[in-house]
């Protein structure tokens, strides 16, 4: 099919063009980006008013499949992606059962090409089953596309074995996503360790038990060589450290959540189980910090942590609820609206760090960007549309948001993923 899409401010963080113009689309390729293109083209689209930017890759997004099916699929997490403009996911690994072979790898991503509307890079656990005792089959994943491999939901706590793991990592040429959490200093922790968690009689979980892991990834990376992108940065000092590493060169990136870089422990007025992530919402000069990593660039990619839930997981007391919000539908409002409406990052930036950078670090070389040659991953964006966020709308089976009926900007209008129309007008187009 021919796209061509007229009269949007194309936004390309690899060529960096900024300007008004038109983008043809053939088949699976954008085979033009020019101004006033003059041809025939089965469908027309008016993009005035809108961003054209790359689709959006998310480097970290629980699908729940296969096992957790109850939760998310492959279906639905992929409608839910395209609603939210992402045409590629990295798809977490803690599932049922864990991803920690090359066999299961590739079943995940033939069923994906099937299943879902999105592109999904299933990513490999370190260990086998994610149990820090043994590595994972990291040579078979490799072969199978996992591109990273990322033990999510806990860290490696054994570092000797992790090291190893890098060690495999970088002689197959993956990447390393580390969530940063020592579980020996947790102690039963739900939300940030602060005056609020004593107000509502909740344990808190301290900076410190992020910040030691962070410091001790970049330093096995130092050591290995291995590249690391550190999953949900949320405190001051994962950002300051982040910055270092990149200052003395290492192959280090970072990635931070919605959630983190607009709510602190302030917007907690309840004992609410939607407001309980991990890492959990931390103080405002946290924010702040993260703020403003982003805006200097030490911070290199937006992801939103996905973590659909079924309601009775979540609406429950923090002591109880699981951890992990929604973010895939909500994640380019919020951005264009906290960060970009706010000055704080250019529509080019947003597009980098939600597209450009993530396909870097992943090292996909023909996607994260709108220009001649590539995939066609192209989002239409509407950065005037006003509206209130919804649990009730979403195509995730996951409602849990802290972010319902919260005013936000920006509104995807259509998400073209390997040039297909897949979500247009509010509707998605199988
Ligand atoms: N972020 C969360 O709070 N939860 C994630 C796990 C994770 O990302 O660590 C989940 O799998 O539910
Ligand atoms: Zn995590
Ligand atoms: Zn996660």
């Amino acid at each position: 099919m021919t796209i061509l899409i007229k009269e949007g401010r194309v936004l390309d963080p690899e060529t960096k063009r900024d300007e008004i113009c038109d983008v043809l689309i053939d088949g699976d390729r954008i085979t033009r980006v020019d101004s006033g293109i003059e041809t025939e083209a089965e469908r027309i689209i008016d993009a005035k008013g809108c961003y054209v930017m790359p689709g959006f890759i998310d480097l970290h997004v629980h699908l729940r499949d296969p096992g957790l099916e109850y939760k998310e699929t492959l279906t639905t997490g992929g409608r839910a992606a395209v609603k939210g403009g992402v045409t590629t996911v990295c798809a977490m690994p803690n599932t049922k059962p864990v991803i920690d072979n090359g066999v299961k790898v590739k079943e995940v991503m033939e069923r994906a090409k099937r299943e879902s509307l999105t592109n999904v890079i299933q990513l490999g656990a370190v260990t086998v089953g994610q149990e820090g005792k043994e590595l994972a089959d990291i040579r078979g994943m490799a072969k199978n596309g996992c591109h990273a491999i990322s033990e999510d939901g806990k860290s490696v706590m054994n570092a000797s074995l992790y090291r190893k793991g890098m060690n495999l990592a970088k002689e197959e040429g993956l990447a390393v996503f580390a969530h940063c959490e020592d579980i020996t200093m947790v102690e039963g922790g739900v939300m940030n360790a602060d005056k609020k968690a004593e107000k509502l009689g909740l344990k808190g979980i301290t900076n410190a038990v992020e910040d030691v892991i962070v410091a001790r990834d970049i330093l096995l990376a130092k050591e290995t060589g291995v590249r690391l992108h550190l999953c949900h940065c949320s405190t001051k000092d994962s950002i300051k450290m982040l910055g270092l590493a990149k200052e003395e060169g290492l192959d280090v990136t970072g990635e931070v959540c919605p959630h983190h870089f607009i709510l602190s422990t302030d917007d907690i007025t309840k004992d609410d189980g939607n407001y309980k992530m991990n890492p959990p919402l931390r103080s405002k000069e946290d924010v702040e910090a993260i703020k403003e990593g982003l805006r200097n660039g030490t911070v290199d990619v937006i992801a939103t942590d996905h973590a659909p839930h079924a309601e009775a997981e979540k609406n429950r007391s923090m002591k109880l609820a699981a951890f992990g919000i929604v973010g895939l539908e909500t994640s380019a409002a919020l951005t264009y609206t906290e960060l970009v409406e706010t000055g704080i990052i250019t529509p080019m930036q947003m597009a980098e760090k939600m597209s450009w950078n993530p396909a870097k670090i992943l090292g996909l070389h023909d996607r994260g960007s709108v220009s001649e040659g590539k995939i066609a991953d192209v989002v239409i964006f509407d950065p005037e549309k006003e509206y209130t966020i919804d649990k009730n709308t979403f195509l995730s089976k996951g409602k849990n948001t802290p972010f319902h009926g919260r005013k936000v900007k920006g509104e995807v209008v259509c998400t073209i993923a390997g040039g297909r129309i897949v979500y247009e007008g509010g509707k998605i187009i199988d």
